[in-house]
């Protein structure tokens, strides 16, 4: 078994946010996630690496449920947030995605307003009691989001009128509007530039101080630069799981020392 469980002395962390436990994952006849067993810190950036086609973002997907949302997909296992098992017939998937947010590979703005997106989640979740909270909430979140200053004077334009790196904060700011507990992030800058990556990993490195951020990269520089654990998968496999800097460093799996050296990938 794949079995990453840390004491919690080693875990330099209070409490964990989440515990999965031999999580197993099927598309169809595809095994894509191998009895996989972790503990994610809260207040930490995770950040999930490994070759195209090892599992990170099928297993980022297991979460906050989103496979549910993919016909062929089963998962088995146990995965608890603060101890409450997310697979529970009383857990409502909906709730649990505002309190395990995510944001994507591509910008995906809603054809709304900016102000409309950031609005979304917490009106659909009954967060703000009259207009001036939802629009508190708003401005926080786009101040969060480190977008504020750039759009505040024109809230009720189109959010997909933006660029790239500006549609990225805008879906952070949507995403941690509803307050969740945990922020997954699939590739978030993959689509963009240097310096829309530099602000988004700026940002990330702050949203580290409210909640537990996990994220999936293909950069190994990006890994080292905003996470303070890194688990290298492979195969399905968690291969190895531990202070970002060990594992950089010093890695104990021939796998993990073969890919961050760019042998294997
Ligand atoms: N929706 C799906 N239907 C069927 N198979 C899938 C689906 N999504 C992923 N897979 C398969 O599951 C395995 C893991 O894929 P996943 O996308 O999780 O890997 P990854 O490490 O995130 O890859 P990448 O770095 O290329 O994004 C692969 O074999 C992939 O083909």
């Amino acid at each position: 078994m794949n079995d990453m469980r840390m004491p919690q002395a080693q875990t330099g962390a209070t409490l964990s946010k989440i515990t999965a436990r031999s999580v197993q994952v099927h598309y169809g006849d595809t095994h894509a996630i191998r009895d996989v067993s972790v503990d994610i810190p809260d207040r930490t950036v995770t950040a999930f690496i490994g070759p195209s086609g090892c599992g990170k973002s099928t297993f980022l997907r297991c979460l906050n449920r989103m496979n549910d949302t993919i016909a062929t997909c089963r998962v088995a296992g146990e995965i608890r947030l603060d101890g409450e098992d997310i697979h529970d017939p009383r857990v409502d998937p909906v709730q649990l995605r505002a309190r395990v947010g995510m944001v994507f590979q591509k910008p995906n703005p809603f054809p709304k307003s900016i102000r409309d997106n950031v609005a979304y989640g917490p009106k659909l979740h009954g967060l703000a009691a009259s207009r001036a909270e939802l629009d508190e909430i708003v401005e926080k979140s786009l101040r969060r989001a480190a977008l504020w200053t750039e759009i505040k004077d024109r809230l009720h334009a189109p959010g997909t009128g933006l660029s790239g790196g500006q549609q990225q904060r805008l879906c952070i700011a949507r995403a941690i509007a509803t307050a969740p507990e945990v922020l997954l992030m699939d590739e978030p800058c993959s689509a963009l530039d240097p310096i829309a990556t530099a602000q988004i990993e700026e940002l990330i490195d702050e949203l580290r101080e409210h909640f537990s951020v996990v994220i999936v990269t293909h950069s190994m520089q990006q890994a080292a630069r905003v996470s303070q654990r890194t688990a290298f998968f492979h195969l399905g496999e968690l291969v190895e799981y531990g202070e970002t800097d060990a594992i950089f460093t010093n890695p104990v799996d021939p796998r993990t020392e073969n890919y961050i050296t760019g042998r294997i990938g």
